[in-house]
């Protein structure tokens, strides 16, 4: 374990540290996401409602399989000492922050980082909360300059080349055949490169706009456009939303209609689906007193893919002990990312895939000082990483992954994982 906190402006640890206040929002224009600056914005919105922050009143890295209960540990102390005035008092007012947690115990660092400003937005509301050191000024709210879209867009591979990643799934396969396990997920990453650094509000924006049903994210350089939700919390009350079992859409509204109901009947994708239902629902239910779990899944309907997808909801008796980071740690990783039975799915993507996956497939989120918040898996998303030393051309990985099980077809899934990957790679799209 280790971790590394910061609260500029905190010189004795456990004096009071930060102040926030939130106050209602009325009159500014357009969306969210044309609020940020380009300086280290945060996203999490979805269709218009969510929350966006920048600047840093606060933040953590944690690493290792303590990743998350020392980030957890650091919130409630950091909440505990907090003088808050909220007048709005929605889940996502008053103290937040953002976080997103590495996939694996290692390599790979997490992060929560709160805010200087957060604006919200839900069913028509607005707010605005402002975090600091003692005394706190109101900042001025105005659309940001539109970001610069990237040049000198080309897309290089990343750790295995397509031949290699399909011998990859074709062993997967031989594996479960042989009984070592019934699935694993196996993902692959690309690389995009530009002239300059990526201005991430860039893609932000694109994803916002076209998969406004999915979770639209950014934080720490991971972003993406998620339809998966790991766990929300809301007072009490848990949801997530499962997905496993893929089916590509052609654009043509009767033939996906059919495609549709194929994926519905396929054995291959039920089996895949069912193993990421249970996990889920086994992982919840130690913490809930009462749970729903639908016998059969429906199909979410993408503007690229379309997937089984089954919505777990629970109560959780215990708002103060169980938070929402505190059960996304529960459930990560869910077998929609890493495979079932756990332990030899995950010991087989580390051996297999060739790459090192970071925070994708992570959790990604926020959460409040009451533990209430949402935590999507990382997916449908990409990391901004260090710009090539030689040319200094901009660099950005982009993730893909797939459900392997009994009778999966390698050239199928790298079709599927082109599909997936399609969002990002649009959204850098000039
Ligand atoms: C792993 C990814 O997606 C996951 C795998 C799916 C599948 O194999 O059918 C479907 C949705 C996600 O749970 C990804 O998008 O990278």
């Amino acid at each position: 374990m280790t971790s590394s906190a910061s609260e500029p402006g905190t010189t004795t640890a456990g004096t009071v540290s930060l102040v926030a206040r939130t106050v209602p929002l009325d009159g500014t224009p357009g969306d969210l996401v044309d609020l940020l600056p380009a300086d280290a914005p945060l996203a999490w919105v979805r269709a218009g409602d969510g929350i966006v922050g920048w600047g840093v009143a606060a933040e953590v890295t944690t690493s290792g399989a303590d990743r998350f209960a020392d980030a957890e540990a650091w919130w409630a102390s950091l909440t505990s000492r907090a003088v808050v005035r909220d007048d709005v008092g929605l889940p996502g007012t008053g103290l937040v922050a953002f976080g997103s947690f590495a996939f694996a115990d290692a390599p790979g660092t997490s992060t929560l980082v709160v805010p200087r400003v957060v604006v919200g937005q839900r069913g028509g509301r607005r707010w605005l909360t402002t975090i600091g050191h003692d005394t706190i000024g109101s900042p001025a709210l105005r659309l940001a300059e539109p970001p610069a879209a990237p040049t000198g867009l080309r897309f290089t591979g990343g750790g295995l080349a397509d031949d290699a990643w399909q011998a990859a799934v074709a062993d997967a396969v031989a594996r479960i055949d042989a009984g070592e396990l019934e699935k694993v997920v196996l993902a692959r990453d690309v690389v995009a490169e530009t002239d300059e650094p990526v201005d991430v509000r860039w893609p932000l924006r694109r994803l916002a706009a076209a998969y406004s049903s999915c979770w639209t994210f950014h934080v720490d350089g991971l972003f993406g456009a998620t339809p998966e939700m790991l766990v929300r919390r809301e007072r009490g009350l848990v949801t997530s939303r499962v997905l496993a079992g893929t089916i590509r859409r052609t654009g043509d509204d009767v033939r996906d209609a059919g495609l549709a109901g194929e994926l519905a009947r396929s054995s291959k994708d039920l089996e895949e689906h069912e193993y990421a239902v249970r996990s889920v629902a086994d992982a919840l239910e130690p913490h809930c007193s009462s749970m729903n779990v639908p016998e059969s899944p429906f199909v979410l309907h993408l503007p690229n893919v379309m997937h089984l997808a089954t919505d777990v909801n629970g109560v959780v008796p215990d708002e103060a002990t169980t938070t929402s980071l505190g059960l996304a740690a529960s459930l990560h990783p869910s077998a929609a990312v890493g495979g079932t039975p756990t332990p030899a799915a995950t010991a087989l993507i580390a051996e297999l895939e060739g790459m090192t996956r970071g925070r994708y497939a992570g959790p990604v989120g926020w959460m409040d000082a009451s533990g209430d918040g949402e935590w999507g898996i990382a997916l449908r998303s990409a990391q901004v990483v260090a710009p090539d030393p030689a040319t200094g051309r901009g660099r950005v990985r982009l993730f893909a992954g797939c459900g392997i099980v009994a009778g999966s077809d390698p050239a199928d899934e790298l079709a599927e994982s082109q599909a997936k990957l399609e969002p990002v790679r649009h959204a850098l799209d000039a």
